[in-house]
């Protein structure tokens, strides 16, 4: 285990995922916050781009460099996709580089140049302890990609059906609304508030998006059968937030009990993965900054078909939260270290 205070750098540090990676740092024990780091907006205070950070507000961000970020035990890598192999190849073995990027969640180059339209970078150890078979390849990896936000709780409500074989996996649908800082702090036309406000609409629609594939490769692990999955994104309007549907036919015979046993079992041990009591309906509200994902079961008998819903918060468990469970992991640390199960409400 290493020795207190544990040195990281945030590059991104501007940015929704970098901002929520030093949300949850400043709450934990064994860290010091050491260079943080951005692109146009190197040179500003952090204060003046993310106030919320109080303790921190007087920090000056730096430009992203290999040299900025040496030095020190972490590394998160949050800048757009693409960016990190360039400090990933140039940063020490010794140095663990937990990246919140996609550039290396994805094990197949065919499937990663058809969904991003660039050259593969690799694949490195897939930061989702809770996927089965996952933790063991995190714990004390130097190198870990972090799930996206849609596949982390699309793959953890749909993973114990999988496993325990009680559905389809062939016809699996997907439908997840998302909070708008999903899509990051740049300017984008379709995220200005007046189109937002009062308003939702599907995006990335017909199997195009990039986070079916990485859907896809999860539950691929869990099963020999073929894993087909109809994901489609939609835009909800709220800052933070992702509520899944996901459905699938159910095998011949199957019980709303077989299912929530299923799910009972599956998740009795993870700190961070609620089945509610039967009548509860997940709500993105009650993960809201929260390292939660909260689930339901439900059978339709006429469909034939189980129903899970999920509900996480897009950049706490959906990326800053699993970015620190995952360098806890790494560095044989208590996984739960400076996270937390508690949401804010209302
Ligand atoms: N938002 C989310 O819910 C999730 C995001 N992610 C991933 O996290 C990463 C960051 O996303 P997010 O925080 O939302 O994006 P933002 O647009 O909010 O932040 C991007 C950050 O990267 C910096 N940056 C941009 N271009 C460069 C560059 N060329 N060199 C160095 N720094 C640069 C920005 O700096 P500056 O401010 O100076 O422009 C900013 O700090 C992405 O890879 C994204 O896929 C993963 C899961 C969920
Ligand atoms: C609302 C919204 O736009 N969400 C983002 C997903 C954010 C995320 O998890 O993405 P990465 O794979 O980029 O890390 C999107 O659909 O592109």
């Amino acid at each position: 285990m290493h020795m207190s205070p544990i040195s990281v750098a945030v590059a991104g540090a501007s940015g929704y995922a970098g901002g929520e990676v030093l949300r949850l740092l400043l709450g934990h024990p064994e860290v010091q916050i050491g260079a943080l780091t951005a692109g146009a907006n190197a040179g500003e205070t952090l204060g003046s781009l993310q106030p919320h950070l109080v303790p921190l507000a007087d920090r000056v961000l730096e430009d992203t460099t290999v040299e900025v970020l040496s030095g020190h035990d972490v590394v998160f890598l949050a800048l757009p996709h693409g960016q990190s192999a360039q400090y990933a190849a140039a940063l020490g073995e010794d140095v663990v580089i937990i990246d919140c990027g996609a550039d290396y969640r994805l094990t197949d180059p065919g499937v990663w140049e058809k969904f991003y339209g660039t050259p593969h970078a690799g694949s490195w150890p897939y930061g989702l302890p809770e996927l089965p078979g996952q933790r063991a390849q995190l714990t004390g990896a130097r190198r870990i990609a972090v799930p996206g936000c849609y596949p982390t709780v699309s793959s953890l409500a749909l993973a114990p059906a999988v496993v325990a074989g009680l559905v389809d996996t062939s016809d699996i649908v997907v439908v997840a609304a998302s909070g708008t800082s999903g899509a990051g702090k740049a300017a984008k036309p379709h995220l200005l508030g007046s189109e937002v406000m009062g308003s939702m609409t599907a995006y990335g629609v017909g199997g195009v998006h990039r986070h079916g594939p990485e859907i896809v490769q999860n539950l691929g692990t869990l099963t020999d059968q073929p894993v087909k999955v109809s994901f489609t994104p939609l835009l909800a309007p709220m800052p933070r937030g992702i509520l899944a549907t996901c459905t699938a036919p159910v095998a011949e015979g199957v019980t709303l009990e077989d299912l929530r046993t299923a799910y009972l079992k599956a998740y009795a041990d993870e700190p961070f993965v609620h089945l509610l009591p039967e009548g509860q309906w997940p709500a993105t509200k009650a993960v809201h900054g929260s390292n939660s994902v909260h689930l339901q079961v439900a059978l339709d008998e006429d469909a034939g078909r189980a129903v899970v819903i999920g509900a996480v918060d897009n950049l706490a468990k959906g990326t800053a939260g699993a970015a620190v469970q995952c360098m806890n992991l790494a560095l044989g640390l208590p996984e739960a270290t400076g996270l937390s199960t508690v949401g804010v409400a209302p």
